[in-house]
């Protein structure tokens, strides 16, 4: 098994710093077709409702804490990940990472369909900086973790979902960043393999990364995270301690 390094912020360090921190969409901009923009009455002019997905949301965030993010659908939590993992930048306010981000936030970010699986890893992997060395050394293993050895020649698009999320989280569990983020993804594989990440997060978390996990599963929260954030309508409505946390959202959810 390779060796899992230890990162070089110490535990305790503030590691993220979001402050007053606000995002903003153009309402429906993401359903919109080309179709619809062409055929669209009063045609050139697009739709310019803006809202916010996030809006004054604050907080710090020390290596090794493991935090889960909590709230209902389209209530922010991805766009929060995003903004940690640097594809986002807000509209209002700062984010400051010290350190690398492992992100697991969407199952194909970095994948190619007409792709073959091995192709993809060194792909994904080394869009995340890894060298090609440093590929060549934990292929195997990220391979074997993923169960899809069998497939590494198939295209991409062949790939069930499931095998798609083995790949993904295989590969960005081999990257050294200091702070994991981990977005729902992991529902879409089976039970057994689920439990395999898990005790890959859990390895993780032992040597000191920090962890963002979204889950919509109160008990893999309180197995991970000590900490919670809850979004509800791009606001920060609590910041505490996992169990209050989901009290709170069980009771206003
Ligand atoms: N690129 C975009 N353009 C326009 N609106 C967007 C964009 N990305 C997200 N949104 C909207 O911003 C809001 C927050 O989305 P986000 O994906 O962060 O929610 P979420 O809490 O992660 O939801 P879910 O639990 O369904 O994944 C939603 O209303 C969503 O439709």
């Amino acid at each position: 098994m390779v060796q899992l390094i230890e990162p070089t912020t110490a535990r305790g360090q503030t590691v993220i710093t979001v402050e007053d921190v606000g995002v903003q969409f153009i309402l429906g901009r993401r359903n919109m077709g080309l179709r619809e923009l062409i055929l669209r009455p009063g045609k050139g002019t697009v739709p310019t409702t803006k809202f916010w997905a996030l809006r004054n949301v604050s907080f710090e965030v020390n290596a090794g804490e493991a935090i889960g993010v909590i709230g209902r659908n389209g209530q922010g939590k991805s766009t929060l990940l995003k903004l940690v993992a640097g594809v986002l930048i807000p509209d209002e306010g700062r984010v400051e990472v010290r350190g690398d981000v492992s992100p697991l936030i969407e199952i194909t970010g970095g994948f190619v369909n007409d792709l073959t699986g091995r192709e993809n890893i060194y792909l994904a992997a080394g869009l995340h900086g890894m060298k090609k060395a440093e590929i060549d050394e934990k292929f195997d293993e990220i391979v074997d973790f993923a169960e899809v050895r069998d497939f590494l020649d198939t295209p991409y698009r062949h790939y069930s979902s499931g095998m798609k999320v083995r790949l993904a989280f295989s590969v960005v569990s081999q990257l050294d960043g200091q702070i994991l983020l981990v977005d729902e993804v992991l529902a879409v594989g089976d039970k057994r393999f689920r439990e395999k990440c898990y005790n890959r997060i859990d390895e993780l978390l032992s040597v000191g990364r920090t962890l963002f996990l979204v889950s919509h599963s109160a008990s893999d929260l309180q197995r991970f995270c000590s900490r919670g954030l809850y979004l509800r309508s791009g606001e920060l409505r609590a910041d505490g301690p996992i169990d209050a946390v989901l009290e709170q959202y069980a009771q206003e959810g």
